[in-house]
């Protein structure tokens, strides 16, 4: 199947680094093959959403054999792009922002954060989990069209000027960990992590729908 020519829905995509990881594994440990089951105990996704989901790739499930994990990857491998690395900045080197740079995404991921900004001179000239922190005077100085993606864990009174800014030097993508509600152009897309929602919609969940 031609893979240039699948369109995937957005919740399906969203997950698929997930799948890819876990499969991964398995084909590291020589599996030649995993069925939805399997899958679903792994990534903790249901099973019939594993299924709708992969026929997506053109994956179809025989029944009492699985999926091929050798085409699920090659699949994945095409579509996330993996040979290539995405390079993210990050600005606002405090709890969370250092946790992120000493955590850096390359394990199971290609995506890396190359350089961080703060206006804190203690810790501008630092390098933090090996990546260089400048001052934010310098972020048209160092940000080029090369970084599409850039992760903001700034005070929230901040955000949106930075944001501003970032666009301006051409990213793409904003991972928004402050509770500021950004506005952006029409063609930047901003994910915006709130952990108190998660956590609240998490404690709903247990509330409202138990475990049997
Ligand atoms: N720490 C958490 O667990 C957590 C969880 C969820 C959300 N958040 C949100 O993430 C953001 C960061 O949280 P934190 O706990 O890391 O805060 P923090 O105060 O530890 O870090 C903020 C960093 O941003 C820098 N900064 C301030 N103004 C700046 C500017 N104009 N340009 C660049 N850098 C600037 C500060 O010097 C500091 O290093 C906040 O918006 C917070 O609400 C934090």
């Amino acid at each position: 199947m031609n893979h240039e020519q699948v369109k995937i829905p957005q919740a399906t995509a969203k997950r698929l680094p997930l799948y890819y990881r876990f499969l991964k594994n398995l084909h590291a440990s020589g599996k030649q093959r995993v069925s939805s089951a399997e899958l679903s105990e792994a990534v903790k996704v249901d099973s019939a959403t594993i299924r709708r989901d992969f026929s997506y790739f053109g994956a179809l499930g025989k029944k009492g054999y699985g999926y091929n994990v050798n085409y699920l990857l090659s699949f994945f491998r095409k579509t996330l792009d993996q040979d290539e690395i995405t390079e993210v900045a990050l600005v606002g080197v405090g709890n969370l922002g250092t946790a992120f740079l000493n955590y850096n995404f390359m394990k199971n991921n290609n995506t890396k954060i190359v350089m961080a900004f703060d206006v804190d001179e203690a810790k501008v000239g630092l390098k933090v989990g090996g990546v260089p922190v400048y001052h934010l005077d310098e972020l048209e100085q160092h940000l080029n069209k090369d970084i599409p993606v850039a992760i903001l864990t700034v005070p929230a009174h901040v955000a949106q000027p930075i944001t501003d800014r970032l666009v301006k030097q051409g990213v793409k993508g904003i991972l928004n960990f402050t509770p500021a509600r950004l506005n952006v152009p029409e063609h930047i897309r901003v994910h915006h992590i709130d952990l108190a929602v998660e956590l609240q919609s998490l404690v709903y969940f247990l509330k409202h729908y138990p475990a049997e």
